[in-house]
């Protein structure tokens, strides 16, 4: 598994160039990326700046030698690469497993390209068997939830050793459990459409290109 992660992110960096601003996302395939970005820019002295979406991706970028900036700075990235939790068969994803969905979001929305890179167990004909992380402001989360039910899904809200999980932003997490997600663009609005939902994990017609692990090889997915 982990070699897959590290194949795809070796790839995915080869579509960096000189000069870029590059979106870093989050999880353990982005840790890859982010260490062949280093040594990219150490090796060849490649030039780039870039915006993570999380804590934990800033600390690898600074751990790796790659210069961080952020929003206020720079409004338009080259490119973001991030993974994903499911890629479906029209490159639909469902993100936020590890809880950066928002600003992993705000940097893909902010990008010209953005990229996913996942291994083969990601790749599924239909989302919805992991369950769609949505960020929630904490104030009435147990409102939101119930109004979740009522759409036909079943809210979880995220925990981590024993205590509840907090997001970068300060907000909780549900974990929904849907049987299937057939309709991701209706579902997405009916759940951005509830008062405290901050964002969901469903990224909509955001990538054209997916990078898989493809029996110790890499295989690109267009659309
Ligand atoms: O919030 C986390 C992100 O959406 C990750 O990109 C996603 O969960 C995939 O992470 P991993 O590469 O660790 O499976």
């Amino acid at each position: 598994m982990n070699q897959s992660k590290q194949l795809v992110g070796q790839e995915a960096v080869k579509y960096i160039q000189d000069g870029m601003k590059v979106g870093l996302g989050s999880g353990s395939t982005v840790y890859y990326m982010v260490k062949a970005l280093g040594e990219r820019v150490k090796a060849e002295g490649l030039n780039v700046v870039a915006i993570s979406t999380s804590e934990v991706t800033d600390e690898w970028a600074k751990e790796f030698g790659i210069p961080l900036t952020d929003f206020s700075y720079i409004q338009e990235l080259d490119i973001a690469i991030d993974g994903a939790d499911e890629v479906d068969d029209n490159l639909q994803l469902i993100k936020g497993g590890g809880g950066a969905l928002f600003r992993e979001k705000v940097v893909a929305a902010a990008a010209k390209e953005f990229i996913v890179i996942v291994d083969e167990s990601k790749i599924v004909s239909t989302l919805g068997k992991f369950p769609l992380p949505v960020e929630i402001v904490p104030f009435g989360w147990e409102v939101v939830a119930r109004k979740i039910e009522k759409l036909g899904g079943a809210p979880k809200l995220r925990e981590k050793a024993g205590e509840i999980f907090v997001t970068d932003n300060g907000n909780y997490i549900l974990d929904c459990a849907f049987e299937e997600i057939h309709d991701p663009v209706a579902t997405h609005e009916q759940l951005i459409a509830l008062v405290g939902v901050v964002e969901t994990g469903l990224f909509v017609d955001m990538t054209k290109k997916v990078i898989v692990a493809d029996n110790g090889s890499t295989k690109l997915i267009t659309k």
